[in-house]
């Protein structure tokens, strides 16, 4: 489902900057701070799954190749903070993304990258999704993790742990070996985006006292509903 990338952003950037002083006075209500979580790798490996499994908390019936970009969030509670993560399902396939790939890089605050564990291309196209992300100038110290999926396909693995291993040590990401079908398999959906959650909120500085830099505000009207949120 194609997401209307103006939304999104605007019911970012309010989200961004509504924990400080609003600019014309008056105390904005209290928010929960939003971390924007983009999920990237090949058409197939499992993107949606993943993060409905996190979102929706189960594996969806049927899935469909991700037009623009699919968007969920789920709020979770960390050493008393209300936080959202929203997670941004990125399309796959070239055709699908190429118009919204600017849309995906604005602000955001973390990286997952996704191989399918038993397709061995989906992990030889890793290297080219870090390259996406250089050329979108990313942060050096924004988290990025890697994902590989459909563990639970234990005949059919294609990519070794070891391999695996190697590569995201090459690029200092830790690795995580998951399903987003069956989550008793290797580590769990929800520890994987649990852990980067508690990263990001121990990373990130607290608006909550400091007066913005007037340049800085871009409130925009709540944004209507425009996206697809499945959970
Ligand atoms: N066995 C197994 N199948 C999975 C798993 N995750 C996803 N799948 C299947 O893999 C196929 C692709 O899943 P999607 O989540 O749609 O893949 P995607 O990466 O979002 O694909 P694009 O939207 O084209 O980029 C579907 O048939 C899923 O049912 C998993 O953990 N185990």
């Amino acid at each position: 489902m194609m997401a209307a990338a103006a939304d999104l952003e605007s019911s970012l950037e309010l989200s961004l900057t509504s924990s400080g002083a609003v600019a014309g006075g008056g105390l904005p209500p209290a928010r929960s701070r939003i971390f924007k979580i983009i999920v990237i790798g090949d058409s197939n490996v499992g993107k949606t799954c993943l993060t409905y499994r996190f979102c929706a908390g189960r594996f969806p019936q049927r899935t469909e190749a991700t037009i623009g970009v699919d968007f969920r969030e789920r709020a979770v509670t960390i050493d008393g903070e209300r936080i959202k993560i929203q997670l941004w399902d990125t399309a796959g396939q070239e055709r699908f993304r190429k118009s919204m790939v600017q849309h995906y890089y604005r602000n955001v605050h973390a990286v997952v990258f996704v191989y399918d564990m038993t397709n061995i291309a989906s992990f030889h196209s890793l290297p080219s999704w870090i390259e996406e992300c250089k050329q979108h100038l990313l942060a050096n110290d924004i988290p990025r993790i890697l994902v590989g999926n459909k563990c639970d396909l234990r005949s059919a693995i294609q990519v070794p742990t070891d391999l695996a291993q190697k590569f995201a040590d090459t690029h200092s990401m830790p690795l995580f070996e998951t399903s987003a079908k069956n989550p008793n398999d290797n580590d769990h959906v929800e520890a994987i985006f649990m852990t980067l959650a508690h990263k990001l909120k121990s990373h990130k500085p607290l608006m909550l006292s400091q007066p913005p830099d007037r340049d800085e505000i871009h409130i925009k009207p709540e944004p209507k509903p425009a996206m697809t949120c499945w959970c």
